[in-house]
């Protein structure tokens, strides 16, 4: 739990707004968003918009406010200013009918196959999926093990499929593969990129720019808390517009 000024959004139970779940999370409009902490802004003025479908990166250098627009986005820190709206629906509300997955995966101290038991039992899933979830992942083989026995890139794909078993509309990752070797990172990718022909949102944060390539469909570049650049990736790539994305992609350092 963090002791900074940063308010997590609190775990209340909010009234179920009929109209807003039965309309699909997309597109999201986010406007003059705002997170301040000890008077410094991490993340000033951010304008955003996304539409259905495909997968959008976020890239910027560290500190540029990746992971706290993830969690903004999903609901999991309150805004100093400014708005997030999915469709009309808040992004506290939003929440549940998101999945994220972080960097270093947390896993229940259970089997690999509880791990997934206990989220498809929680948000009333079919229990039934729980094999060819495993499957999908290539972890059916170790479905009795402890999951703290996962290797890095098992454990990973054991997130995933955690993620993938609640339905997600949207799924955020961030920085998924930064541990694992080329295999798994392939393995991770090959999973999430399925997720999304079958329409799920994806929003991935990686600094990877050979994994950014094969994933984005768009770029949104981070720089200083701001929306620097957002693009398609067949133009972002080979002609990215804002000095600070030129200097990212040229390996060049980027303050
Ligand atoms: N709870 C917090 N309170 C105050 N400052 C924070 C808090 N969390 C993050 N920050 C600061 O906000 C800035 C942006 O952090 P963030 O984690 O979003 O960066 P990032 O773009 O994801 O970076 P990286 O690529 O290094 O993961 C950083 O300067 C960080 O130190």
């Amino acid at each position: 739990m963090s002791d900074l000024p940063i308010t997590a959004v609190p775990p209340v139970a909010r009234p179920r707004d009929e109209a807003a779940m039965s309309r699909p999370l997309l597109p999201l409009r986010v406007s003059g968003l705002r997170l301040a902490a000890d008077g410094a802004a991490l993340l000033d003025g951010v304008e955003l918009s996304l539409a259905p479908g495909g997968c959008t990166v976020i890239m910027g250098p560290n500190g540029a406010g990746k992971s706290l627009l993830l969690k903004m986005l999903h609901g999991l820190l309150v805004p100093s200013g400014g708005e997030v709206s999915w469709n009309g629906t808040s992004a506290a509300q939003a929440t549940a009918r998101q999945a994220l997955v972080f960097q270093k995966p947390v896993l229940l101290r259970r089997s690999v196959a509880a791990n997934l038991d206990f989220v498809l039992k929680a948000r009333g899933r079919d229990r039934s999926r729980r094999d060819a979830l495993l499957r999908e992942v290539g972890l059916l083989h170790k479905a009795r093990q402890p999951a703290r026995l996962l290797s890095g890139g098992e454990a990973q794909r054991l997130a995933l499929a955690r993620a993938l078993a609640t339905d997600p509309e949207v799924l955020f990752l961030d920085e998924p593969t930064a541990s694992l070797d080329p295999a798994s990172v392939l393995v991770i990718e090959r999973i999430v990129g399925a997720a999304r022909d079958r329409g799920t949102r994806i929003i991935f944060v990686t600094h990877d720019v050979g994994q950014a390539r094969r994933m984005a469909d768009e770029v949104v570049f981070l720089h200083r808390g701001r929306v620097a650049e957002h693009s398609h990736a067949d133009v972002f790539f080979p002609e990215p517009r804002s000095q600070p994305a030129r200097d990212y992609l040229a390996g060049r350092i980027v303050l």
